[in-house]
C-alpha cells in the first residue's frame, strides 16, 4: 500500500474515532444501528410472514408484493406534512413518540397471529400496521436527519454521515439477511421442523424489530437530550399555521439555488437508479446472461455504493463538496451510458460499480451539504421533500421503465437495412444516462462555489491534495509589470528607468520588490538572504518564507495600488519562487506554484519582463558591489544555470505574457524595448493577455514546469 493511501486510511480512522467521541452522536449511532438492523429484519420478516399466512403461489406473491407496495404508499399521502412536523415540534419528542408507536405496531403483528386469528386477517392487519409504521417513519426521518447536524461540528458532519449510511445501507441489511437465515436454520434444527408458531423466525424477527424501536425511544428520551432544539423564534412559529410553514418550506427550496440544485441532482440520480433497476432483468437478458448476471449486477451496484461512500472523501480530499456532488451525478450517469453500450458482462459489471460509486458519493455529499448548509429552522422540511421525492421518483422510474421495456420487450429495433439492431432496454439506459448527465451539469452550474476554476484541473489538484483556489474577487484598473531574471541581470536598473519614464507621463507608478517591500517583508528578507548570524532556512521553510512575504506584499501593496489604477512595477514575483525554490532547490515545482497561487489569491502579472543573462556575467556584475554575496548569490553556478533555464521555460510556456530580452545588450536598448511593450499595453488594454478581473476572476495557477521540462532542464545544466 502506498504511503499516501495508508495516510488516507489513518486519517479516515482518526476521523471516525473523533466523531464517535461525541457522546450524543455515539449513542444515536449505536441505537440507530440496532434499529436499522431491526427494520431490515422486519422488512424481510413481514413480507415472508405475510406470504406464510396464505396458501398457493399466486396468493403468496400477492401478499408479499402488496406489503412492499404498502411501505411506499404513505409518502404520497402524508409526505408533505412530515417536514412541517420536524420543524415545528421538538425533534426529540417527535422521535420518541414515533418510536413508541412503531414499537406497539411491530409487536401487534405477531401478537395477532398468536391469538389464532385467520391468515387473511393477520395479513390484512400486517398491511395496515405496515402502512401506519411507514407513515410514522416519514415523520421520524426528517426529525432525525434535521437533528444530527446539531449534534456534531460541521467539519465532522461528513464522517458522521458516512458512518450512518454505511451502517444503515451496508452493514445492517447484510447482517439482517444472514441473521434471519441462521435463525431459521437454528429454530428448524432445534424443533426438528415442528416450529411452534410463536417461535417462527419471521415472528421472532418482528419481536426484535419492535424491541429495537422501544430501545431507540428510551435512549433518545433519556440519553440524548441534546436533540431537543433550543427553540429560536418558537412563539412566531406557534403563530404560523402549518399550511403557511409548508408553503414557506417549498418557497425556500425553490428560491435557494444550492438547495434547488441539490434536490434536483438527488432526484436525477434516483431516477437514473430506478431506470437501471427497472431494466435490469431485460438488460441481463440482452447480455445473453441469465438470472445470475442480474444478481451480479445488483451486487456490483451495492459494492460501488460502499466504495463511493466509504472511500469517496479520501479520494477527493479537500475538493469543494458542491462541485463533488455535481461531478458524482455526472459520473453515475455517464456510467449508465457505459451500461447502455456494454457488450460483455465484465463491462456491464464495471459500469454498475461506477453507477453505484457515483450515486453513493452524490448521496453522501448531498446529505452533508443539506445538513451543513440549510438553516435549522427549515431543515426538517427540506429533508422531508428529499425523502418523499426520492421515493416517488424511484417508484415512478422503476414502474415506467419496466413498463416501457416490457412493452418493447427486449426486442431489437432493426434500423432500415443497415443490419444494426438496437435493444429497447439499451435505448432507455441511454436516455437515462443522458438525462442524468444533464441533471448533474445543471446542479453543478446552480451551486458551483468556485466559478471560473477549471473543473478537471481542480479535481486532479484535489486528488493530489492541492485543490485550486478561486481568485479573490478583485477589480483592477491598473497594470502589473514584473521584472524577472537571474542575479545581476539588470532588473533594478530597468525598473528604475521604466518608473522614471512613466512618472514623467504623470502616471501613478508604484515601484516595489520581493522580498522586502514591507516591514514584514524586510524581516523575511533578512531571514532568507543574510548569511551572518542567521541560520539557513531549510528549502521548504525558505519557500514558505518567500510565500509569506508575497502574501503580505500582494495584500497590502500590490492589490490596493492596482485597485486604484496605478502601474505597479515589481522587482521579482512568483516566477522567482518557481525558478529558485523549484528548479534551484529542486522542490516540486507544482507545489511551489500552488503555494504562490494560494498566497496571491491567484493574482497574475499583466507582463513579465524576463532579462536573460548568463549566470557568469550576471554574478560578475553583482560581485563588484561593495557588500558580499547574499545566501542565494553564493549558490553554485549549476544552481544559477537551473534558475536561468527555469525562467526561460516559464516564458516559453506562456509567450504572450512574457517579454524576454537579452540582458547583455546595452541598458538603453533594453529600456526602449520594455517601454515600447508597456506603452502598447497602456494604450490598448485589450492587449493585456490575462482575463482582467473585471471580466471575471483569474483563477488559474502560475505557469508551471512539467516534469519533462524539469528533466530537460537538468540535462542542460
Ligand atoms: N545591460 C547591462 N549591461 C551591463 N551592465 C549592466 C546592465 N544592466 C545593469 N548593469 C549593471 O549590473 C549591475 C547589476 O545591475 P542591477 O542591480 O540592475 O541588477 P539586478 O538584476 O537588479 O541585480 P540583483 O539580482 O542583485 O537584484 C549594476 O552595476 C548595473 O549597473
Ligand atoms: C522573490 C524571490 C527571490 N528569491 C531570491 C532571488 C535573489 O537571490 C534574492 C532577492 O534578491 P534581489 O537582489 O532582491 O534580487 O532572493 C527567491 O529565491 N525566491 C523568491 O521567491
Amino acid at each position: 500500500m502506498s504511503s499516501a493511501a495508508s495516510q488516507g486510511d489513518r486519517s479516515g480512522a482518526a476521523a471516525i474515532r473523533s466523531v464517535l467521541r461525541i457522546r450524543p452522536f455515539r449513542r444515536l449511532w449505536i441505537v440507530l444501528g440496532a434499529a436499522s438492523f431491526g427494520d431490515w429484519l422486519g422488512l424481510l420478516a413481514t413480507s415472508v410472514f405475510a406470504a406464510a399466512q396464505v396458501q398457493g403461489s399466486t396468493a403468496k406473491g400477492a401478499a408479499f408484493g402488496s406489503l412492499i407496495a404498502v411501505r411506499l404508499l404513505p409518502a404520497l399521502v402524508l409526505g408533505p406534512l412530515a417536514g412541517v412536523f420536524a420543524d415545528r415540534f421538538d425533534r426529540r419528542w417527535t422521535m420518541v413518540i414515533c418510536d413508541l408507536l412503531r414499537f406497539l405496531l411491530f409487536a401487534s403483528i405477531p401478537l395477532l397471529a398468536l391469538t389464532g386469528a385467520s391468515g387473511g386477517l393477520v395479513v390484512s392487519w400486517a398491511a395496515v400496521a405496515t402502512f401506519l409504521i411507514e407513515t410514522i417513519t416519514l415523520l421520524w426521518i426528517p426529525a432525525k436527519e434535521a437533528a444530527v447536524p446539531n449534534l456534531i461540528p460541521r467539519a465532522r458532519l461528513e464522517t458522521a454521515n458516512q458512518l450512518t449510511l454505511i451502517t444503515t445501507y451496508g452493514l445492517t441489511p447484510v447482517l439482517a439477511a444472514i441473521s434471519l437465515s441462521v435463525l431459521d436454520r437454528t429454530v428448524r434444527g432445534l424443533t426438528d421442523g415442528e416450529v411452534p408458531s410463536w417461535a417462527e423466525p419471521a415472528q421472532l424477527a418482528l419481536w426484535f424489530n419492535s424491541a429495537s424501536r422501544l430501545a431507540t425511544a428510551l435512549v433518545v428520551a433519556f440519553g440524548i437530550k441534546e436533540i431537543s432544539r433550543a427553540h429560536k423564534g418558537e412563539r412566531e412559529r406557534a403563530e404560523q399555521t402549518m399550511l403557511r410553514e409548508f408553503t414557506e418550506g417549498w418557497k425556500f427550496i425553490r428560491q435557494t439555488p444550492l438547495v434547488r440544485g441539490l434536490v434536483l441532482g438527488i432526484f436525477g440520480a434516483f431516477a437514473g437508479g430506478g431506470i437501471v433497476i427497472g431494466t435490469a432483468k431485460f438488460f441481463a437478458a440482452s447480455l445473453g446472461a441469465g438470472d445470475a448476471a442480474f444478481y451480479l449486477l445488483f451486487g456490483a451496484i451495492f459494492i460501488g455504493l460502499a466504495i463511493g461512500i466509504g472511500l469517496g472523501p479520501m479520494i477527493v480530499r479537500e475538493m469543494s463538496r458542491r462541485r463533488w456532488f455535481g461531478m458524482s451525478i455526472v459520473l453515475a450517469s455517464a456510467s449508465v451510458l457505459v451500461l447502455a453500450f456494454a457488450i460483455h458482462l465484465s463491462m456491464a459489471m464495471l459500469g454498475a460499480i461506477l453507477v453505484g460509486a457515483g450515486a453513493g458519493m452524490a448521496f453522501l455529499a448531498g446529505t452533508t451539504l443539506l445538513g451543513g448548509e440549510v438553516a435549522d429552522e427549515v431543515r426538517g422540511r427540506v429533508f422531508a421533500v428529499v425523502q418523499i421525492g426520492t421515493r416517488l421518483v424511484l417508484i415512478l422510474a422503476i414502474a415506467l421503465s419496466s413498463l416501457l421495456v416490457g412493452v418493447g420487450g427486449s426486442r431489437k429495433l432493426t434500423i432500415a437495412d443497415l443490419g444494426i439492431s438496437v435493444s429497447s432496454t439499451r435505448l432507455l439506459l441511454l436516455a437515462a444516462g443522458a438525462a442524468g448527465i444533464f441533471a448533474g451539469i445543471s446542479a453543478f452550474g446552480q451551486m458551483d462555489d468556485k466559478k471560473g476554476v477549471p473543473v478537471l484541473a481542480d479535481l486532479w489538484g484535489s486528488i493530489r491534495g492541492r485543490p485550486l483556489t478561486p481568485a479573490e474577487p478583485f477589480v483592477s484598473s491598473g497594470l502589473f509589470v514584473v521584472f524577472e531574471g537571474g542575479e545581476g541581470a539588470g532588473k533594478s536598473t530597468q525598473l528604475a528607468a521604466l518608473a522614471e519614464r512613466l512618472g514623467e507621463q504623470g502616471r501613478d507608478v508604484v515601484v516595489t520588490r520581493e522580498p522586502g517591500a514591507t516591514a514584514v517583508g524586510e524581516r523575511i528578507r533578512s531571514l532568507v538572504l543574510e548569511t551572518e548570524g542567521v541560520e539557513a532556512p531549510s528549502p521548504r521553510a525558505e519557500a514558505l518564507l518567500y510565500a509569506a512575504d508575497r502574501a503580505h506584499h500582494v495584500a497590502t501593496v500590490v492589490r490596493p495600488a492596482l485597485a486604484r489604477g496605478a502601474v505597479v512595477i515589481s522587482d521579482r514575483y512568483v516566477d522567482s519562487s518557481l525558478a529558485y525554490q523549484g528548479a534551484g532547490r529542486t522542490l516540486p515545482v507544482q507545489e511551489v506554484s500552488w503555494l504562490s497561487s494560494w498566497a496571491t489569491g491567484g493574482l497574475k502579472p499583466d507582463l513579465v519582463v524576463l532579462l536573460d543573462v548568463d549566470p557568469h556575467t550576471g554574478l560578475s556584475r553583482v560581485e563588484s558591489r561593495s557588500h558580499g554575496a547574499d545566501r542565494l548569490e553564493a549558490e553554485s553556478i549549476a544552481f544559477h544555470e537551473r534558475v536561468r533555464y527555469a525562467f526561460l521555460d516559464l516564458a516559453a510556456a506562456d509567450p504572450k505574457r512574457y517579454l524576454v530580452l537579452d540582458a547583455s545588450r546595452p541598458p538603453e536598448q533594453i529600456a526602449e524595448a520594455v517601454a515600447h511593450r508597456v506603452e502598447e499595453l497602456l494604450t490598448d488594454p485589450a492587449g493585456i493577455v490575462h482575463p482582467r478581473p473585471a471580466h471575471g476572476p483569474d483563477t488559474t495557477v502560475q505557469p508551471e514546469l512539467s516534469d519533462e521540462e524539469l528533466v530537460t532542464m537538468e540535462h542542460r545544466t
